[in-house]
């Protein structure tokens, strides 16, 4: 959870940075008008005052910079100090202004393209705000350029230039607004995609669950039983051996006819119950079908799979099931065999099922050994 905020807020500081670069476009756009108004004499300030532009300029996005790099940003309530960059932006951009003679009114439209920076960041009302700031900033301009005659200009053509820039600072706010207003459906979208996607993970799992579980004993059910067979003897190395027990519950149809089928299921789950607990974590049982059990054991020799086999033999055996009468006994026969990473697990399979077969035939409850080259 921590690692997860942690990546976020490394995302989002990338993202600032990124807004920060895109920022000094524009700066790099206007230390270049400065040099082509100075060259051509157009500029109306001294050398001191056109280098004093870049000063600012550079001097102020360099703190920013610093803010940025140092995570100095995530103090503020606002991290990607969208307001602070504007208002800046807007006073050197007003400074620039004073001295850029003739160009002045083409140079205007630089406040809307500083207002921009804050569409998506700013709420309207302070999107309003930084427009009428922007607004006050050039009309403190005219006012001042009209007292001491800086810039030869009327009193209407100002008033003009205010009103054009006015229109499209008010163009601008409705722009942002409507942006603004799509990027909060968009994201509303994507959290319900999220929620959508996640209840949808949940139901993709409770199915795996139910596809590859026994509903009565909870036991993985025989699908399950042969990929994950497959797939552990994907894993085995050279010499080693997979245990596998086929177990089948004896006169199974007798305790049903007896006692009736809710009692041999009772009797099937406890079978389910007692195998379960006789195994190791990594061991597996599972219903093979019926009253058929498949007992897997993971890297294993016969001793150790015989010894197993048969303490769930003799503890099932030694269970008193409370559905049945204390006389009656349950108890199972199992077929042995070992499993090589290059055998045919169906024969395997059907070895267990021969010596099943054998244990039966011996009295039942009882395990019996398939006996070829491997065994
Ligand atoms: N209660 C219950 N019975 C089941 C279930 N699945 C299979 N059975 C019963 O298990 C019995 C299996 O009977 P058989 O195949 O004749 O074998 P058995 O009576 O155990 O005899 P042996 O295997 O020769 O010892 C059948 O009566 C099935 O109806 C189940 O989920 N619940």
């Amino acid at each position: 959870m921590i690692e997860m905020d942690v990546n976020r807020q490394a995302r989002y500081q990338a993202l600032r940075l990124q807004r920060f670069y895109l920022a000094q476009l524009i700066y790099g756009i206007s230390y270049l008008i400065i040099a082509v108004t100075w060259a051509t004499g157009s500029y109306t300030g001294s050398n001191a005052m056109a280098m004093s532009h870049y000063l600012l300029g550079f001097g102020s996005q360099a703190v920013f910079f610093v803010m940025f790099k140092t995570g100095f940003n995530l103090r503020f309530k606002d991290p990607s100090l969208t307001s602070a960059q504007i208002i800046v932006a807007l006073l050197l951009q007003t400074y620039l202004l004073a001295f850029a003679g003739p160009v002045r009114s083409t140079i205007l439209v630089a406040y809307c393209l500083i207002l921009l920076f804050g569409v998506f960041q700013l709420s309207r009302i302070a999107y309003l705000a930084h427009a009428a700031f922007a607004l006050v900033c050039y009309g403190s301009l005219v006012v001042i350029n009209m007292h001491f005659e800086l810039y030869p200009q009327t009193l209407s053509i100002a008033l003009l230039e205010w009103f054009v820039l006015a229109c499209f600072m008010l163009w601008l706010t409705i722009l942002g607004s409507y942006i603004r207003e799509l990027r909060e459906r968009l994201q509303q979208r994507h959290t319900t995609l999220q929620q959508h996607q996640q209840s949808l993970r949940g139901m993709m799992e409770q199915l795996q669950n139910l596809a590859s579980t026994d509903t009565l004993t909870g036991l993985p059910n025989r699908r399950y039983f042969l990929d994950e067979v497959h797939r552990r003897m994907a894993l085995l190395g050279n010499g080693q051996t997979l245990g596998l027990a086929l177990i089948d519950l004896d006169h199974f149809k007798r305790i049903n006819d007896l006692y009736g089928h809710s009692a041999g299921d009772d009797v099937l789950q406890s079978f389910a119950c007692i195998a379960r607990t006789n195994l190791r974590g990594d061991d597996m049982v599972a219903r093979f079908g019926g009253e058929e059990f498949v007992v897997l054991l993971g890297n294993c020799d016969l001793a150790t799979l015989q010894h197993c086999v048969e303490r769930i033999r003799m503890n099932f055996a030694n269970t008193h099931h409370p559905s049945l009468p204390e006389s009656a006994h349950c108890t199972m026969s199992a077929g042995l065999c070992l499993i090589h990473p290059e055998d045919s697990l169906e024969v395997r399979i059907s070895q267990a099922d021969e010596a099943l077969y054998r244990a039966k035939a011996g009295g039942r409850n009882c395990s019996r050994i398939h006996e070829d080259v491997y065994a």
